[in-house]
């Protein structure tokens, strides 16, 4: 389907966006990345200039495969062990989702990989949540603000979920806004983390989990069945328990013959956001290509889909090259952009009210604008 209009990169900019996975360790700039190294006399960086280590890692990361996907972040963590270099991360994080046209963000990280020089837990988020908060005044002296919030996330195949997510409770209402797991999926089942998801509900917490990315439905049935997640962080196999009617192409305007399996059919029934990344899920191998991603299918089947970037180095994106790569794949439009962007706010961790005064004082407008 083409779209009646055609949009361009420098609209989608002014597009009032809202990114809801997003990785800290995943979107550094890559002078930033130098820099830090040099400083902090990390000597194993790949390449010696932005450019060079910009390219290095978006062909490292386009690997097919999650495993090999995740061994790039080796070289961010590395240089993400101080107070100093957090913030300043954090800081710059904020800056580039401004300058993008970002209006709300959650940005994860998993603070149990940024003790090696010794911070304690609380200590890596206190300095990443002061980043954030300095990047947030700078925009809002700008007067265009920017509200961007923090997930922490604990990793897969490690045994810290609990703690993490009794880190996530104790910072609430202090930039923390949710909890994840993330990391290898294939023989790291949501399930192993029951305790840490079962504290969390009891705590009237919110959280969402990386699943039916590398590994199907069972991960994401796990998820939504067990685990009890508020949102699924791709989510993208579920398109494995969607039978199309034969001979449907990925553009057609209808899937009204469609069968959804029980899996497929609860996370629409509950409106279980899918923060689907789709330039990451070609790298990691989770879809063949960006004309296979079933990104167009779950939309007109109504599934709450959202937009994001998951790792912006490794992708070498941006929110509005998301849109752009959607446009030209799929034909979207503003009023589509729109309905993505309300279905992301709708399901960001942020209190109800705060919601519904972006949509109706920023996005809305904001888009209003962009259709004329
Ligand atoms: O797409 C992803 N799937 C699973 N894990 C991921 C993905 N992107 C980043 N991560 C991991 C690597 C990071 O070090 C960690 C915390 O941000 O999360
Ligand atoms: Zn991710």
């Amino acid at each position: 389907m083409a779209s009646p209009v055609t949009i361009t990169a420098d609209e989608c900019r002014l597009a009032p966006k809202v990114l809801l996975h997003d990785h800290l360790d995943g979107g550094l700039r890559p002078s930033t990345v130098l820099d830090l190294a040099r400083r902090q006399g990390y000597d194993a960086l790949p390449a010696d200039t932005a450019d060079d280590l910009a390219e290095w890692f978006a062909t490292a990361a386009d690997s097919g495969s999650l495993e090999r996907y995740l061994e790039t972040f080796a070289h961010t963590v590395a240089v993400m062990q101080s107070a100093g270099a957090l913030e300043r991360v954090a800081r710059e994080c904020v800056e580039d989702l401004h300058a993008d046209g970002v209006v709300y963000a959650e940005v994860r990280f998993a603070p149990e990989l940024h003790l090696e020089a010794g911070l304690s837990l609380d200590e890596v988020v206190v300095a990443v949540l002061r980043g954030f908060a300095s990047g947030e005044e700078a925009a809002a002296a700008s007067g265009r603000p920017i509200i961007v919030r923090c997930l922490v996330t604990a990793m897969r195949h490690a045994a810290r979920s609990r703690e993490i997510a009794e880190l996530a409770v104790r910072f609430r209402g202090r930039g923390v806004v949710g909890f994840d797991i993330a990391g290898a999926e294939a023989g790291n089942p949501p399930s192993r983390h029951l305790d840490a998801f079962e504290y969390l509900r009891g705590e009237c917490s919110h959280f969402t989990i990386h699943a039916g990315e590398a590994f199907g439905l069972p991960s994401i049935h796990e998820a939504v069945a067990f685990c009890g997640t508020d949102r699924l962080g791709h989510g993208v196999r579920v398109i494995d328990d969607i039978v199309l009617p034969a001979g449907a192409a990925p553009t057609d305007p209808s899937f009204g013959g469609a069968k959804l399996g029980r899996v497929a059919d609860y996370v629409r029934d509950k409106r279980i956001p899918l923060e689907l990344c789709p330039s990451s899920n070609v790298q990691t191998g989770a879809v063949a290509s960006l004309a296979d991603h079933p990104f167009n299918i779950l939309a007109k089947l109504r599934f709450r889909v959202t937009v994001n970037t998951d790792n912006r180095l490794m992708s070498n994106t941006t929110m509005s090259r998301e849109f752009m790569v959607l446009h030209q794949q799929f034909g979207y439009g503003w009023a589509d952009f729109e309905r993505f962007t309300v279905n992301a706010m709708k399901s960001a961790f942020l209190p109800f009210d705060e919601r519904l005064r972006l949509i109706d004082e920023v996005i809305k407008p904001g888009f209003a604008v962009l259709m004329g």
